[in-house]
């Protein structure tokens, strides 16, 4: 197979996990026969140094014509007074919009042998297995009016949160499509009890329950999801919820696994290509000294594998090499390696070499 993929590593260690990403996917293409072209493209801070846009044009070209596209994170402090338009963020945001990439996709899976990783219990975390699917064009990152405005002589910020119910439709009936092909059981995450829009939210989630006739929907308000999440994760297949609901459970969700690095992400659309990230963001803490995990956005390659190229012996193969490395007690430091933590670097070579030893045909 031979696959175009727009590559946007971004800022801090946005350029260090996708490099390393790469990596493992030239190992994959040199396995199983397959040809992946890259071309680079600038989004985020990177591209407001160099062109003065988050997101320049040829940014959004490139990821049209391309078949799939990998990226980093974007932002970090330089960048931090910059107003909200002209901010890094606002690239990934205008990225999201422009390629209509409204469902993303986050699961969450407990390696057994990442128990000791969490702080959480053992036998909370082992064997969970969930998908949170946040709806990423809408809702209040996007919604106007957004600005400042002196009222009553104070000084007063706005934002503001909409969905439509074409926009709640699509994205509910994505966590049941997906619930079918788990274990069958929608948790429709909203705030019903305060917001206009989780009452619609809500409505429409029954309404397209009715299509699916064998799959459990539960309802739940956000407050109590974030704790269920901690005090019975496994309850949980299916988290179908709005843009930053998700994002927020998502971080915290991404610590039954031992690590927010452990993390991936698809963003898909109804056709175009889709966007592969993992979930965490630039860490300005640890960049550029070589101490990132990789592993969401390897994991994320899988995902696109997977999804994008319907290539499943290849993503499978890097979720083995994962799990294999793992099990093997390799950890970079966010997972607790301590003095034996492995760089970057050293924890990609890893995952390389149980590619490279497994016989795939
Ligand atoms: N998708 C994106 O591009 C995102 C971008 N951001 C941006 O990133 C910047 C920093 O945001 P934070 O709130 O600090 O969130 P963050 O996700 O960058 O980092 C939070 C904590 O997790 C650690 N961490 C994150 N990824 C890691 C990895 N792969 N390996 C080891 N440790 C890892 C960091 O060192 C830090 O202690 C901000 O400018 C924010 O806007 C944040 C989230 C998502
Ligand atoms: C625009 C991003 C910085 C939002 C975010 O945190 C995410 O998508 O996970
Ligand atoms: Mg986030």
């Amino acid at each position: 197979m031979e696959k175009k993929i727009a590559v946007l590593p971004g800022d801090g260690i946005g350029p260090e996990v996708v490099q390393s990403a790469l990596k493992v996917l030239d190992q994959i293409a040199d396995i199983f026969g397959h040809r992946f072209t890259y071309e680079t493209g600038l989004i985020g801070g990177c591209a407001i140094d160099e062109t003065g846009e988050p997101l320049p044009a040829e940014t959004i070209e490139l990821c049209k014509k391309s078949d799939a596209i990998l990226l980093g994170a974007v932002g970090g402090p330089k960048w931090d007074t910059l107003p909200g338009d002209k901010r890094p963020e606002k690239g990934l945001l205008g990225l999201r919009k422009s390629l209509q990439l409204f469902a993303n996709l986050r699961p969450v899976t407990a390696f057994s042998s990442l128990a000791e990783a969490s702080t959480l219990k053992k036998e909370v975390i082992e064997g969970v297995d969930l998908m949170i699917v946040r709806e990423l064009t809408g809702g209040i990152y996007f919604g106007e009016p957004r600005k400042r405005k002196e009222i009553n002589g104070e000084e007063t910020a706005i934002d503001t949160l909409v969905y439509s119910k074409s926009e709640i439709e699509r994205i509910i009936r994505k966590g049941f499509e997906l619930a079918e092909l788990r274990s069958k059981k929608v948790t429709s995450v909203d705030k019903a009890n305060v917001l206009e829009s989780s009452r619609l939210w809500r409505e429409v989630a029954n309404e397209v329950a009715k299509d699916f006739p064998n799959i459990e929907l539960e309802h739940m308000l956000v407050d109590n999801a974030a704790m269920q999440l901690i005090r019975s994760p496994k309850s949980f297949d299916v988290v179908v919820t709005e843009n930053m609901f998700g994002d927020i459970l998502s971080d915290e969700a991404s610590m039954l696994t031992g690590s927010l690095g452990m993390l991936p992400s698809a963003s898909l659309s109804a056709d175009g290509p889709g966007l592969y990230e993992p979930i965490h963001g630039t860490a300005p803490d640890i960049a550029g000294k070589g101490l990132a995990n990789p592993l969401a956005t390897i994991a994320s390659l899988s995902m696109m594998l997977k999804y994008e190229f319907g290539l499943e012996k290849e993503a499978d193969a890097i979720q083995e090499a994962i799990d294999s490395v793992l099990l093997q007690g390799e950890r970079t430091s966010d997972l607790a390696g301590g003095e034996k933590a492995l760089s970057t670097d050293e924890m990609t070579e890893k995952v390389i070499v149980q590619l490279k030893e497994k016989a795939y045909v």
